[in-house]
C-alpha cells in the first residue's frame, strides 16, 4: 500500500521519500483514523483518502515552493485544521520553520499532538485567527510563505495570508474548479495587500477526479497597515 503512496508522490513530484519519511506519514494516517473517531477532525474518514486527498494534495505545494531557488526556511499555515498541508510539508523539508494557525481549540491540540508524536522540531501551532495574526509583530511580514487550504474564497483568503508574508515571499491557495474564477475575483485584493498573481498551476492528482489548483501570489510591496482589518471583517466585506 505504501509503496504505491511513494510512487504517486515521485510521479507527480520527483520526489523519492525517505523510509522514515514514510514511516511518519503512517503514524499519521494511524493517529488521524485514531483521533477521528473521537473528535470529528476531518470529513475524510479511510486510508486512501487520507493519503490522496491529505498526504498527497498537501505535498502538491511543492509544485509552487520549488519556483523559488531556495528550501521555505518559514512557512505559516492558516487554518490548517488537522495540520493541511502545513505538517506533510514539514516532513518533506525538516529543516523548516512551520507555524500552524487554527482557530478551533480540538484542531490546535490535534496538531500539538502529531508534532509530539512526529518529533517534528520548530512547528509553533497558535490556535488563534489569521486577521490577529497578521496584525501581531512578531508574525506579520515574517514569512517568506503563507499557504491554506480550504479556509476562505481567495479575496478573503489573500487578506488572511499576505500580511504575513515578507515582501520577496509568496502566497500559495489550494483550490479545487473554482481556482481560476476565483483567480479573476479576486485580482484587486491582491494587488491592494502587495502581490502579484504568479501563477495558476493545475494539479492532477492520479486517483483524485476533481481539478486541483495552486494559486501562486508573489509579495512585491507591504502590505497597508491597516490591513488586515479586524476579526470576521474580511470575510463580512471582502476586498
Ligand atoms: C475546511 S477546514 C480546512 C482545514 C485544512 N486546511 C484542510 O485542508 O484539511 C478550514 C479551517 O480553517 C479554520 N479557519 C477558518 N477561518 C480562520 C481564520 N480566520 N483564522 C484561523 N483559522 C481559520 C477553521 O477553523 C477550519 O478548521
Amino acid at each position: 500500500m505504501m509503496e504505491n503512496f511513494r510512487k504517486n508522490i515521485k510521479d507527480l513530484l520527483g520526489v523519492q521519500l525517505s523510509d522514515s519519511q514514510v514511516q511518519a506519514f503512517i503514524t499519521y494516517e494511524e493517529q488521524l483514523l485514531e483521533y477521528n473517531a473521537q473528535f470529528n477532525l476531518t470529513a475524510i474518514r479511510d486510508s486512501e483518502g487520507i493519503r490522496l486527498k491529505h498526504f498527497i494534495d498537501s505535498l502538491s505545494c511543492l509544485l509552487a515552493l520549488r519556483e523559488k531557488p531556495v528550501p521555505p526556511s518559514r512557512l505559516v499555515d492558516i487554518g490548517t485544521g488537522a495540520g493541511f498541508p502545513g505538517i506533510p510539508l514539514k516532513i518533506l523539508f525538516p529543516a523548516m520553520q512551520l507555524t500552524l494557525v487554527e482557530s478551533v481549540g480540538k484542531k490546535a491540540r490535534f496538531c500539538e499532538h502529531m508534532a509530539r508524536a512526529l518529533k517534528l522540531e520548530n512547528v509553533l501551532v497558535l490556535q488563534s485567527r489569521a486577521e490577529e495574526l497578521g496584525q501581531d509583530p512578531a508574525h506579520r511580514e515574517k514569512y517568506d510563505w503563507a499557504v491554506a487550504r480550504a479556509v476562505a474564497q481567495l479575496p478573503i483568503l489573500a487578506e488572511y495570508l499576505l500580511p504575513l508574508v515578507r515582501v520577496g515571499g509568496g502566497m500559495i491557495a489550494q483550490k479545487g474548479e473554482s481556482g481560476p474564477a476565483e483567480t479573476q475575483s479576486a485580482q484587486n485584493a491582491i494587488h491592494i495587500l502587495g502581490g502579484r498573481l504568479h501563477k495558476l498551476i493545475p494539479v492532477q492528482i492520479s486517483g483524485v477526479a476533481e481539478d486541483r489548483y495552486l494559486v501562486v501570489v508573489d509579495k512585491v510591496a507591504a502590505t497597508p497597515k491597516h490591513l488586515p482589518r479586524r476579526v470576521g471583517i474580511p470575510s463580512k466585506s471582502p476586498l
